[in-house]
């Protein structure tokens, strides 16, 4: 496999890096003589390893692709019957590759003072020559309702934003974005028709991002972390997002990664860790790394002994974890002739189906995705049929082009994330209740045997597939140089290893001048 080099690490990372060194001050050369010591065996319902990586999504499959690089004994165990995890493309019954999980790279290159920024999936889909197209974001078309479009609402969306930034800078970590929109919307002295085309602005824009209501979502603590510092470009893969999730597995030996092991138990800070599974099998390793969705961890589907400390839990609880749903629909030929990229639908219950994609277009496939979330999506998953929500999707169409007869789609496709037993939900976000330091303790390991990675802990590009990605490389990374895995920690292993001797400085030398401004 080509080596993908790591050209960024989030910045609030490095705290996660601090506080560990800090808190469990872990003599390396004794962490490496504990693993030699040990025999790696594989017996019937036995399993030992040097690092045991729990779920085969963005995150696990990275960091496993960096610590097997780096001589470092690893397997990946997943609950399902396929790896991806929320990354999961399908080939329709016409042959078309869908994505019902992520499907864009957000931003692929951005500056930040001081230097330009490439989105690290973006960098793989170029090393890995998969091809991408972009989807403009301004390539909107808006349904009015009677056609009657607002003045000046394209500014809208900018002067909320400068709103919320200033206000924020004095607020509370509990204020949310409803309460500003609201203020914003009364000092506007919107009309009912301006107001139904803010508020749907703010769901399509907002709320889909964050799959979630405005309501609950943290107007401060999102200001000052969420920015697209990948630049304002947007791609997808044709061919898929598994082509990612393809190439990261694709010199994968055979038992390196192991589907359908569902994971129920988890016993650390004892000799070795362990890990019991649904199907009655053991896991034993010098490390744990779990990867698994923030759903699953505020469910409590698994049983850790000791059980998590209260810092852990608290972030686990306070943290915000969204619903977003798409409803595929396909025919066998465009009855729309629009060639923007998307829809968005203006109405006074712009929750309700508002935000759409025309795959005509960037597809040059006849399918409209249609996107759905936080309570709406819930309410559609627990209470609606595939083809009820169909139905509800034609007839919302139907208002849409009023003067087309919508026809039945040949083939669909209905996403119910929440209730998905691996998931229970799409992404995080930040939540009314949480604080900043919740990110960072969501990031940081409860012990020097259990260490967590996953979208829901990335402290800067949280709910992102760059997110998930970057979190398993700063676990990895923590492993091979915080934990001594890595045999000389002065010489990286090769001059194409995935990580250079140049970020190993980098990390070194932040960590120490974390220490010095301590
Ligand atoms: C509908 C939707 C749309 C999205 N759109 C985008 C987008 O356009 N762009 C973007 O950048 N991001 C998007 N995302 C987010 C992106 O897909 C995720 O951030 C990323 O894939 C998460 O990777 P991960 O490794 O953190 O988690 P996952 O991919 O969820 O991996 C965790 C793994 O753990 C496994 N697991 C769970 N419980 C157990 C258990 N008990 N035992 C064993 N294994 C277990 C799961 O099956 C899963 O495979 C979207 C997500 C969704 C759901």
């Amino acid at each position: 496999m080509e080596a993908i080099t790591i050209n960024h690490i989030e910045d609030k990372t490095h705290y996660a890096f601090l506080n560990n060194v800090l808190k469990f001050d872990r003599n390396e050369t004794e962490v490496n003589r504990f693993s030699e010591s040990k025999n790696l065996f594989d017996s019937s319902n036995v399993t030992r390893t040097q690092v045991l990586i729990i779920g085969a999504g963005l995150s696990g499959l990275e960091a496993a692709r960096l610590l097997r690089e780096n001589g470092v004994k690893t397997i990946v165990i997943e609950g399902r019957n396929r790896t991806g995890g929320r990354i999961f493309s399908l080939r329709t019954k016409n042959g078309h590759m869908i994505d019902l999980g992520g499907a864009w790279i957000h931003g692929i290159n951005g500056s930040i003072p001081g230097g330009d920024l490439t989105n690290p999936i973006w960098e793989i889909a170029r090393a890995a020559k998969i091809p991408t197209r972009s989807t403009p974001v301004d390539d909107l078309l808006a349904f009015y309702p009677a056609n009657q479009k607002p003045s000046n609402v394209e500014e809208w969306f900018e002067d909320f934003v400068d709103y919320v930034r200033e206000e924020t800078k004095m607020a509370t970590d509990d204020a949310s974005f409803e309460y500003y929109a609201n203020i914003f919307a009364n000092m506007r002295n919107f009309t009912v028709q301006e107001r139904y085309a803010f508020y749907s602005i703010l769901h399509t824009l907002i709320e889909g991002n964050e799959a979630t209501e405005l309501d609950k979502i943290g107007a401060k603590n999102y200001m000052d972390i969420t920015g697209l510092h990948y630049g304002e470009e947007h791609v997808f893969h044709e061919t898929g997002f598994k082509a990612i999730i393809d190439y990261l597995t694709k010199d994968v030996k055979s038992g390196d990664i192991r589907l359908e092991q569902v994971v129920t138990r988890i016993s650390y800070n004892q000799e070795l860790a362990e890990v019991l599974t649904a199907n009655g099998h053991v896991y034993q390793a010098d490390f744990i790394l779990l990867t698994v969705p923030l759903g699953v961890l505020k469910a409590r589907k698994i049983e850790f002994s000791p059980p998590l400390p209260e810092w852990k839990l608290n972030a686990i609880d306070r943290l915000g974890y969204g619903i977003l749903d798409k409803a595929i629909l396909l025919w066998d030929k465009a009855w729309w002739d629009s060639t923007n990229y998307y829809f968005m639908r203006v109405s006074s219950t712009p929750k309700l189906f508002g935000s759409w994609v025309n795959a005509n277009k960037w597809h040059d496939r006849p399918a409209l995705f249609c996107f759905y979330f936080g309570e709406e999506a819930y309410k559609m998953e627990t209470t609606l049929s595939d083809g009820q929500v169909v139905t509800a999707v034609r007839n919302v169409l139907q208002e849409m082009f009023p003067n087309v007869t919508i026809p039945m789609p040949i083939d669909s496709y209905i996403t119910r994330w929440a209730q998905d037993p691996f998931s229970y939900g799409s992404y995080s976000h930040i939540s009314v209740n949480q604080t900043h330091a919740d990110m960072i303790h969501m990031s940081e390991p409860v012990s020097n045997q259990l260490l967590f990675a996953g979208e829901a802990t990335a402290t800067q590009y949280y709910g992102f597939s760059h997110g998930a990605l970057l979190s398993g490389r700063r676990e990895a990374t923590r492993l091979l140089y915080v934990y001594g895995l890595l045999p000389d920690q002065t010489v990286p292993t090769s001059r194409s290893s995935a990580i250079s001797s140049f970020h190993m400085m980098v990390i070194i030398s932040f960590i120490c001048l974390q220490l010095v401004l301590y």
